[in-house]
């Protein structure tokens, strides 16, 4: 079986960080793992707590990942500090970690900001130079790319942009502020659309999360870039019309229908 393991926060609600993660491996057929970055005390309406592990400690976990079950791929989600982030650059430098999907949390959907602006810059120094695939919302890509978005062609710039300064491939999210499912993939000087369907579903939190453990699983599998792109919009379209409603704010997805087999991909 291939395996994956994503470095990231808990959330207490289920719907983000390593719980959307593990459902989204498991749902996707690979053996999934992780290295806690942070607990956060949250749910569908807000966060209202961090705390952090120390770096030695993610250390540990990610030594006793590596040195045993050697993971296929590695998501990396939400990473509040600088020192955490060195830590994980060196750990997965030391391990030679291949297929690595970062995506670069900021700030939750409910609004809360999960990472520290100085450990942006680690963020671009340590983790993006190492990243397989680089995975931003309109937002995050704007920060990164120290430009603003407003079209299509911005989208491209930004990623043109990142992509040529990291050496990565960036998959810029359209849906924050364009307000569609067409994501852009910036690879090798050269960009293809993913185009995706809108789902009428506010009930959105994880939906990045799930987005880079799906691509993560995908290459864990073997499959390419595109391809892992491809099956992993595939696998948020069909959490999302599964049409869950839990919570009193933007509730989380429904995993559970691609092992059901009760959704019904439209045409
Ligand atoms: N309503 C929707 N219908 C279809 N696809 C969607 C919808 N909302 C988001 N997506 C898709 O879900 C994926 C994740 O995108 P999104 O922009 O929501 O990520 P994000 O902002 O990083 O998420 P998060 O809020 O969890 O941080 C993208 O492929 C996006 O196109
Ligand atoms: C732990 C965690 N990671 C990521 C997100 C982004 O949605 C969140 N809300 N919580």
């Amino acid at each position: 079986m291939k395996t994956a393991v994503t470095i990231a926060g808990s959330d207490s609600s289920g719907g983000a960080g390593i719980q959307a993660d593990i459902k989204t491996m498991i749902a996707n057929g690979v053996y999934a793992m992780s290295a806690i970055t942070a607990l956060t005390a949250q749910n569908t309406t807000g966060v209202t707590g961090i705390m952090e592990v120390t770096p030695e400690f993610l250390g540990e976990e990610l030594d006793n990942i590596f040195t045993d079950i050697y993971p296929d791929a590695v998501k990396i989600g939400m990473v509040s500090s600088s020192a955490l982030i060195e830590k994980i650059a060196d750990k997965l430098q030391e391990y030679q970690a291949e297929n690595i999907v970062v995506d670069p949390v900021m700030v939750a959907t409910s609004g809360a900001k999960l990472i520290s602006d100085e450990a942006i810059g680690t963020l671009k120094k340590r983790l993006l130079p190492i990243a397989s695939v680089l995975t931003p919302n309109i937002p995050e890509a704007e920060v990164l790319a120290e430009m603003e978005i407003h079209s299509a062609d911005d989208m491209i710039e930004a990623a043109k942009k990142i992509s040529d300064t990291y050496h990565c491939a960036v998959l810029c999210k359209g849906g924050h502020k364009l307000n569609d499912a067409n994501d852009l993939l910036y690879r090798d000087g050269d960009y293809r659309w993913f185009n995706g369907k809108r789902i009428d579903n506010p009930n959105t939190h994880g939906t990045g999360c799930t987005l880079s453990s799906a691509i993560a699983s995908n290459l864990a599998k073997g499959f390419d870039m595109d391809t892992s792109v491809e099956r992993a919009k595939d696998y948020i379209s069909g959490a999302l019309a599964a049409m869950l409603d839990l919570g009193k704010g933007s509730g989380p997805m429904d995993h559970g229908f691609a092992i059901t087999g009760e959704y019904k991909k439209e045409a």
